[in-house]
């Protein structure tokens, strides 16, 4: 008589796992090398944040990812596999990456859904020498230990794991069986948080703002002199608050003020997270279809629908704002293009967003299967929305204008699976924090007939979005 043991009752289907995992351990023996093993199994309906907020409690390496159109979210914690890539040819270096771990990837999912599996995290920095005091290197990328994926109302668990011929297969299964117990039990106990999140920050100064508006009038005298159309100069701003930030609280607060946004965050696992809700998406692959947003241009909001209504009609009407807007759309539809692809775009239209609105053209383009993720994202990062025309030019005078390292401030975070899928966006609207220490990141785009005191008011207004989430 066989006895099932009785962590596999909450397995899927613990005979089938238990098989495939066999099979796995004895390729292991046969071929004397370790595999990555990824098994998905279903979960109840659970809340990936606050299984991310309680159960990564060794505050390990971490990813956190949630759009609300369509409603899809990952929480990622511990690290199967990683690399950390430092120098310039960082995409290359990537895809190395990707492509030894794929070699040794033995995947079992019971979904078909692009959400449900294995995926590689990753983060860049704006610039591909990044000096944030070591915090982040220029690439990050790993497979976690742990993922709670949800799309719409289905979760799963994927645990990743290096596979050796001495490897236990009941260890194995207690651990995956006893994690999904752990997470059901949080499961639909939704983070209830409080409402005043913390005691008002100690100092909240934007610093140099002087300095901010110099570097706009020396970027417009660059563009009077035609050394470049458009350059988009950030600034900083630094905050101190008498105890230690919650990225949890924010990231929750952020996604019920900004659905139209991803809310993303990455902790390096020693105590320092980037954090943000951001509208731009650099561009997703599903099933070989791309789409990416331009969006750039931008008016607040008005406080009555009339006004809005009237910011709006300004913004569609803007001249200069169009310049602004076409820079990005133009660059992405070349770039796509010198990859041989036919992108098409939509007609320009408006994105509004809780404190801002902006204008925004959507472009999409079937992508064959021999172009791959890390390809586009070579080519595409960084678009003009936070570079400039032309992107050399622009990111020279960044180095020389900006008095601040960017770090991960506007530049790629995302997904890729092992089937081809894969999902970035540009980490604006965004802050790097530590314990009790954050600092918050905005730019805004100059072309000619930009004003430096308009700008920085752009700037102030998009600092909004994590000065609110922090407080
Ligand atoms: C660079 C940022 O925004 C970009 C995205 C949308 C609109 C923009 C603008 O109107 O300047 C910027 O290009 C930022 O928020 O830090």
């Amino acid at each position: 008589m066989s006895v099932t043991p009785c962590y596999a009752r909450r397995l899927a289907d613990p005979d089938h796992l238990h098989h495939f995992l066999q099979d796995c351990h004895k390729k292991c023996q046969q071929r004397h090398q370790s595999f990555i093993i990824s098994v998905t199994q279903p979960l109840s309906l659970v809340e990936p944040l606050a299984i991310l907020q309680q159960l990564n409690f060794r505050e390990e390496r971490s990813f956190y990812w949630e759009t609300q159109q369509p409603k899809s979210a990952i929480a990622a914690w511990g690290i199967c596999q990683e690399k950390n890539i430092t120098g310039t040819n960082r995409f290359q270096q990537t895809q190395d990456f990707i492509d030894n771990c794929k070699d040794k990837i033995i995947e079992l999912k019971h979904s078909q859904l692009s959400e449900a599996g294995l995926k590689f995290l990753t983060n860049f920095s704006f610039f591909s020498t990044s000096s944030y005091q070591g915090h982040f290197p220029s690439v990050t990328i790993f497979i976690p230990r742990w993922q709670v994926s949800r799309a719409d109302n289905t979760c799963f668990l994927t645990y990743n794991f290096l596979l050796s011929h001495n490897s236990n297969i009941a260890t194995i299964e207690s651990k995956l069986s006893n994690k999904i117990e752990e997470i059901e039990k949080v499961g639909n106990s939704i983070i209830t948080f409080p409402f005043s999140l913390s005691s008002p920050f100690q100092k909240s100064e934007l610093q140099d703002s002087s300095q901010f508006k110099s570097a706009v009038k020396l970027a417009l005298k660059d563009i009077e002199r035609q050394e470049l159309t458009k350059i988009v100069l950030a600034h900083h701003l630094d905050v101190v608050s008498p105890v230690s930030f919650s990225p949890y609280l924010s990231l929750h607060y952020l996604r019920q003020r900004y659905p139209h946004c991803y809310i993303f965050s990455v902790s390096n696992g020693e105590g320092t997270t980037f954090l943000g809700a951001t509208p731009e998406r650099l561009f997703s692959l599903r099933k070989q279809h791309l789409i990416s947003d331009a969006i750039a241009g931008s008016a607040p909001r008005g406080k009555t629908e009339k006004i809005d209504h009237q910011f709006a009609q300004n913004l569609l009407a803007s001249e200069k704002e169009r310049r602004e807007h076409q820079a990005v759309s133009c660059y992405i539809i070349k770039q796509l293009e010198a990859l041989g692809l036919t992108p098409q775009r939509s007609r320009r239209q408006l994105l509004k967003l809780s404190n801002i609105q902006h204008l925004w053209t959507l472009i999409e383009s079937q992508v064959p299967n021999n172009i791959n993720p890390i390809e586009i994202l070579a080519k595409l990062h960084p678009t003009p929305a936070v570079a400039g025309v032309t992107t050399e030019v622009a990111c020279e005078k960044i180095g020389q204008y900006e008095t601040f390292d960017r770090a991960l401030y506007a530049a790629p975070i995302g997904w890729l699976d092992t089937q081809g899928n894969a999902e970035f966006m540009v980490g604006i609207r965004s802050a790097m924090i530590n314990k009790n220490q954050a600092r918050l990141y905005a730019g805004a785009g100059i072309v000619a007939g930009s004003n430096p005191d308009k700008e920085l008011a752009e700037i102030q207004l998009k600092l909004q979005t994590m000065l609110k989430a922090l407080q």
